[in-house]
């Protein structure tokens, strides 16, 4: 078996008493019962997933940034040079980005990850320098990746998962930086989802309407030329492959990482979203770890975070990736699973309860 057969078969469905028992515990706490509403059944999620109730606390937490560049940028799909994606990357390691904003502001640590940018980095702290291959193919001309980029780019983001969780994170932060990105999560979310291409196609960094009905077709051609529209029963890693980013396939690996170490993994945007739907189609299991930390303006994010049957906990129109709508998410995470540590009981704190006859 391979890292990625290994960790999938290390995953295990959520733990039903578990989540009995944190389902039970809520009612007892000294509020109305269903007052905490979605907070509620995420601390269930977080019960379910650690197989005890109360969960742990989901701190310290890290976020990841795994950064790559796309040969599918040649097509004219996005305003931005391709340097920006090293540029930005170089921007994380200064501390000068939103991400490290947000960061700082809910404790979280910053890892970048180098696993496809089209320049050589320098070493630098807080940078994993893990390149798989200076950006992907055009997948419009042919594979974005050979099937061996592909599993080595998710085998590594299980290590990355499995590392920050050696050195403590007990909650994963998926970020992401790549130029041209929101085209490659289009085509991922209309293969994986089965929906067309103009539904899940969006502006990303923000494009003109000509740009976009042009993206649109980009995605279409690709899909076509791999077979991947409709109803095409692929594999997930050849779909991964055929017109995925090298971090799609690292936070693909990311999610299937925390899965198997049963932590939570809060997810960012639309890159996120497609990354997720590729590790649930290789273990659907996996879903028990993930929250979605946000809703994108894109609207393959929409589509995907539907298909999953996940719901994001935050909605600000955010369109930025880096991580920065998994780590506004971050305190509501953590504050659901306080309650179930620290809220009192009805009994033990002597208050009554709803009067039984009563509406
Ligand atoms: O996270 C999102 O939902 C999101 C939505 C739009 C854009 N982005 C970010 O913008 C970049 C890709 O945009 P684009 O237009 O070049 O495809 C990439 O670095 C992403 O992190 C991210
Ligand atoms: C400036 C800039 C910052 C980003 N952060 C994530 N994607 C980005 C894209 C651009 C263009």
């Amino acid at each position: 078996m391979n890292l990625i057969e290994e960790t999938v078969a290390s995953i295990a469905p959520p733990d039903g008493a578990a989540m009995r028992d944190a389902r039970d515990l809520q009612a007892r706490l000294t509020k109305p019962p269903g007052s905490l509403g979605v907070l509620e059944e995420v601390s269930v999620r977080l019960a379910g997933l650690a197989g005890q109730c109360p969960p742990p606390l989901p701190e310290p937490a890290a976020v990841a940034v795994f950064a790559a560049d796309h040969g599918v940028h040649a097509q004219g799909v996005t305003p931005w040079p391709q340097e920006v994606t090293a540029q930005m990357v170089a921007n994380f390691l200064a501390g000068g980005a939103v991400v490290n904003a947000f960061a700082a502001q809910v404790g979280a640590a910053v890892t970048v990850v180098d696993i496809g940018v089209a320049t050589e980095l320098e070493e630098a702290p807080g940078l994993l320098r893990r390149k798989i291959a200076p950006g992907t193919a055009d997948m419009t001309a042919g594979p974005a990746m050979t099937a061996d980029q592909a599993r080595r780019a998710a085998e590594t983001g299980i290590e990355v998962a499995r590392d920050l969780h050696a050195q403590g994170a007990r909650c994963l932060l998926t970020g992401d930086m790549g130029i041209a990105n929101t085209t490659a999560s289009a085509a991922l979310i209309a293969a994986f989802t089965g929906l067309p291409p103009e539904r899940v196609t969006g502006r990303g960094t923000g494009i003109d309407d000509a740009t976009h009905a042009h993206k649109v077709e980009v995605v279409r051609t690709a899909l076509d030329r791999h077979g991947l529209l409709e109803g095409h029963g692929r594999a997930p890693m050849e779909v991964l492959a055929a017109v995925g980013g090298l971090e799609h396939a690292a936070i693909a690996g990311f999610v299937l990482g925390a899965a198997a170490l049963r932590v939570p993994v809060v997810l960012d945007g639309v890159i996120a979203g497609a990354a997720a739907l590729a590790a649930a189609a290789l273990c659907p299991d996996a879903l028990g770890a993930c929250v979605a930390g946000h809703r994108s303006a894109e609207p393959g994010h929409g589509a995907a975070v539907d298909h999953l049957g996940l719901r994001p906990l935050v909605d600000l129109e955010l369109r930025l990736g880096e991580g920065t709508g998994a780590l506004l998410a971050l305190p509501l995470v953590q504050g659901a699973a306080r309650v179930l540590h620290e809220v009192a009981t009805f009994d033990s704190a002597g208050v009554s309860e709803k009067d039984a006859g009563r509406p």
